[in-house]
């Protein structure tokens, strides 16, 4: 059977004012250099890509209590959350290079506001759920969650530039997904909400496979909408991705980053993925941030149908069509 190629839309965000280290801006097109386009083409997919967001330059942004950048991030996502309704208009999957993970906001809410409600994996080493209130660091690439889910509206602050924000998430369509370094807040706003979490406790007491098998599963059977892959490249152990801002130990190995790919992709619900937070001055040498870019690149070719077990192009004979 022909299988339909996957239509992809690629949309560089090379923002970094969710938080104060400068660099992560680069990312996007260093994804690209690294060939992701064409690796995608090769692979079977029909790409396009929507170019890089022309983010307005902010000038004046004083801090709104301990938040800063507040009206640069808001009105990033404004433009991105634009972009990214487009793409899924336009019937393709949505890849959104990051830059900072602030800009899950704008790819969150413009992929909910194309197709409806979503399911949220969020891939990480941190759950990213501070409040503005909550926030001990006032940067907004900690804070996204907050503002897209439903549930925790009451606790967010009116903030210039982000009353064009709905949120769009329900507590129990989200699953967490590499969770070791958490902030009081956060541990206490996710027991609250009941959101699923696979914590790396979990990972080294289950297993990938059977932390895959529960959250396909859960969101298979029982959730069942499009899912948006939020992935910062700091859940994957800063060993194989050192060249990202916020590094913690004892992450995801490189093929367990890539199992979680493999495993969503296969579900045939994946509608949005973000692959956030690489930064190429935080790598110490050249060949750390090539090691960053291209676990990035393998992770977004896995999310697409890439396997390691082998791939050819469709027509060719293969067991399923026996
Ligand atoms: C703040 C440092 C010392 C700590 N190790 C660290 O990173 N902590 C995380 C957890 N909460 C912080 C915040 O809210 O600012 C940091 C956000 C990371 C955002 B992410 O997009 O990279 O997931
Ligand atoms: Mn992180
Ligand atoms: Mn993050
Ligand atoms: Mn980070």
């Amino acid at each position: 059977a022909l299988r339909p190629r996957a239509a992809v839309g690629v949309v560089g965000a090379p923002f970094s004012r969710g938080q104060p280290r400068g660099g992560v801006e680069g990312g996007p097109d260093l994804i690209r250099a690294a060939g992701l386009l064409d690796r995608l083409n090769q692979q079977g997919c029909e790409v396009k890509d929507y170019g890089n967001v022309a983010f307005e330059d902010v000038v004046v942004d004083e801090p709104i209590g301990r938040v800063k950048c507040v009206r640069a991030v808001g009105g990033a996502n404004q433009r991105l959350s634009e972009v990214v309704q487009a793409v899924k208009r336009d019937g393709r999957t949505s890849v959104m290079l990051g830059g900072d993970h602030s800009l899950a906001i704008g790819s969150v809410h413009g992929h909910a506001a194309a197709v409806g409600g979503v399911a949220v994996v969020w891939v990480d080493a941190h759950a990213d759920v501070n409040t503005p209130l909550s926030s001990h660091t006032g940067n907004l690439h900690g804070q996204p969650m907050s503002f897209l889910l439903h549930e925790l509206q009451h606790e967010i602050p009116v903030l210039p530039n982000f009353s064009w924000i709905k949120p769009c998430v329900w507590a129990k369509d989200l699953v967490y997904v590499g969770l070791r370094d958490l902030d009081p807040a956060e541990h206490y706003i996710l027991k609250l909400l009941g959101v699923k979490v696979f914590s790396m406790t979990d990972v080294d007491h289950l297993g990938v496979a059977r932390v895959m098998e529960e959250t396909c599963e859960y969101l298979c059977a029982r959730v069942k909408k499009p899912i948006h892959l939020s992935y910062d490249i700091d859940a994957i152990d800063p060993s194989v991705a050192p060249a990202t801002g916020t590094p913690v130990v004892g992450g995801l190995t490189y093929r367990e980053g890539v199992y979680i790919a493999e495993q969503l992709s296969q579900t045939g619900l994946l509608s949005a993925v973000d692959l956030v937070e690489v930064n190429p001055l935080r790598g110490q040498t050249e060949k750390e941030v090539q090691a960053t870019v291209g676990t990035a690149v393998d992770l977004l070719l896995a999310c697409f149908g890439r396997l390691r077990s082998g791939n050819h192009p469709p027509g060719l004979p293969s067991e399923t069509d026996k």
